[in-house]
């Protein structure tokens, strides 16, 4: 019985032991873990500070007491008491608001720059946020990362049609100069990738270029997105005031995505910019002297809406000095194989897959489809089926339907392009097949209404890759 008492006590030590001893190491994992991010934490290029959301600082790294010279520990301090350009309203706006520029200034120091807003939410709850900063230079660097600022070039440009080339040559020239660009076409074509080209290819490749697009942007914010304005212009307005697009360019370019999207309003701004080269911001005394190269682009049809008196004649001709108009992909189909021999390797990577590249029958009916959706369509079909192959060659069946089946309408070209006899013999054929497709002797009627036999259809269906599923 004792030794039963005995072994019972000391089996309850042991249990007691080992949970102390797994508490311990937890602490002592934890802690580690702790110093490991807080060592990373401090020894990021960005400041960074962690609040409540009442805005009672917790947690901050060293380069953000460094960047406001802030002289002592600021735990449990109210952000807003330290960083006056954040006021206590706008806690609310950063549940909307990301990325916001600043001013900041201490003591005859000077701090411009901008921050992004990360909430911290945990099981639904909003328990705080996370606040980094970066300074102006830095700012324009991330600006540039966020438009995704990888360095295009006419050279990485695809294409090597006639129409492309033609379009390569007319934006080199424009990029040796400092006049405005307009560049049209449709939707997808690539008019961002033009102007990027076209800054890249300049003296100003060095200096930020800056995209914003006209239609993303509600139009009581465009104006100060674009132009910024002075602390106490009106308001609501941001302790520090906020620095413009057009001021975050200096040196470098806008690009002025969807300008037929620009109200009539900031038209006349613009117009005023770019006529006077200065800015006057919102609530400041004097003009700011702006050297900015203006690109503009829009799918819209600009001289119609002159007509319908929604878009400034006289902006128009400002912006229209050097006029570039892209093609779309129907009027470019020869660069077709190579723009999805490009895609499907890039997507094919990115993915994870050994696709290798598309069949006969599937080029084929990427050739007759009329792509109102021009390269970006392309993109995203390639990388459907990139996604969606099961082997090394994409075939027909994995296609969207709507690019598989040829449509008696898309055999039919509208244009008045002239057609090699080949293309031609091809279509007729195609034009037969479709029409008898659902008769029992298709194949046989088809080669009787083409004047042929059936095993010349036979072998001609070969050489062109025809399958009419
Ligand atoms: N020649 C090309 N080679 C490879 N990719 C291209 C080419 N042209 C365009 N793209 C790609 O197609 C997509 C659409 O291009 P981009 O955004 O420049 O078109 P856009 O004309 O500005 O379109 P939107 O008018 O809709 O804004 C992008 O992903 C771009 O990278």
């Amino acid at each position: 019985m004792k030794k039963n008492v005995l072994m019972n006590f000391l089996g309850k030590m042991a249990d007691l032991i080992s949970s102390k001893l797994k508490e311990q190491i937890k602490t002592y994992e934890l802690e580690l873990e702790k110093k490991k991010l807080e060592t990373l934490v401090d020894n990021m290029d960005k400041a960074i500070v962690s609040i409540d959301v009442n805005g009672k600082i917790d947690k901050y790294n060293a380069k953000f007491r460094e960047i406001f010279k802030l002289k002592e520990d600021v735990y449990n301090k109210n952000i807003f008491k330290i960083l006056d350009f954040i006021s206590e309203p706008s806690i609310d706006n950063f549940k909307r608001d990301k990325l916001c520029s600043f001013s900041y200034k201490k003591e005859g120091y000077t701090l411009k720059g901008i921050y992004n807003i990360n909430k911290i939410v945990l099981k639904d709850d909003l328990k705080g946020y996370v606040i980094d900063f970066i300074d102006k230079k830095d700012a324009i660097k991330t600006y540039n990362k966020i438009n995704k600022d990888y360095k295009i070039t006419l050279e990485n440009i695809i294409g090597e049609s006639q129409e492309i080339k033609q379009v390569k040559k007319e934006a080199l020239i424009a990029s040796k100069s400092s006049s405005t660009v307009l560049i049209t076409g449709e939707s997808g074509t690539g008019k961002e990738l033009f102007a990027r080209a076209i800054h890249n290819h300049s003296k100003r490749s060095e200096n930020p270029f800056v995209a914003v697009n006209c239609a993303a942007i509600p139009d009581n914010l465009l104006e100060s997105e674009l132009f910024g304005y002075e602390e106490g212009a009106f308001t609501g307005a941001r302790k520090g005031g906020k620095l413009g697009m057009f001021e975050l360019a200096h040196k470098g370019s806008i690009f002025l995505d969807e300008i037929g999207d620009m109200s009539l309003h900031l038209q006349s701004k613009l117009l005023r910019v770019l006529q006077e080269k200065e800015l006057n911001k919102i609530g400041a005394k004097s003009n700011v002297f702006i050297d900015v190269r203006i690109i503009a682009a829009t799918n819209k049809n600009l001289e119609d809406m002159i007509k319908k008196r929604t878009f400034r004649e006289d902006l128009y001709y400002r912006l229209n000095v050097i006029p570039i108009k892209l093609p779309s992909l129907r009027e470019r189909k020869s660069d077709i194989p190579l723009l999805i021999d490009y895609m499907v390797k890039e997507y094919s990577e990115k993915l994870n897959k050994s696709v290798s590249g598309v069949d006969n029958n599937v080029l084929d009916a990427m050739l007759s489809y009329k792509w109102p959706g021009n390269i970006r369509e392309l993109q995203n079909l390639v990388e459907y089926s990139v996604n969606m192959s099961y082997s090394s060659i994409i075939s027909l069946d994995v296609i969207p339907k709507k690019i598989r089946t040829i449509k008696h309408e898309e055999v039919i070209r509208e244009d008045d392009s002239i057609r090699t006899l080949d293309e031609l013999e091809k279509h007729e054929i195609i034009k037969a097949l479709l029409k008898y497709k659902d008769y029992k002797k298709d194949k046989e009627l088809a080669a009787k209404a083409l004047g042929i036999s059936r095993a010349t259809l036979y072998r001609k269906l070969e050489k062109y890759n025809i399958v009419i599923k």
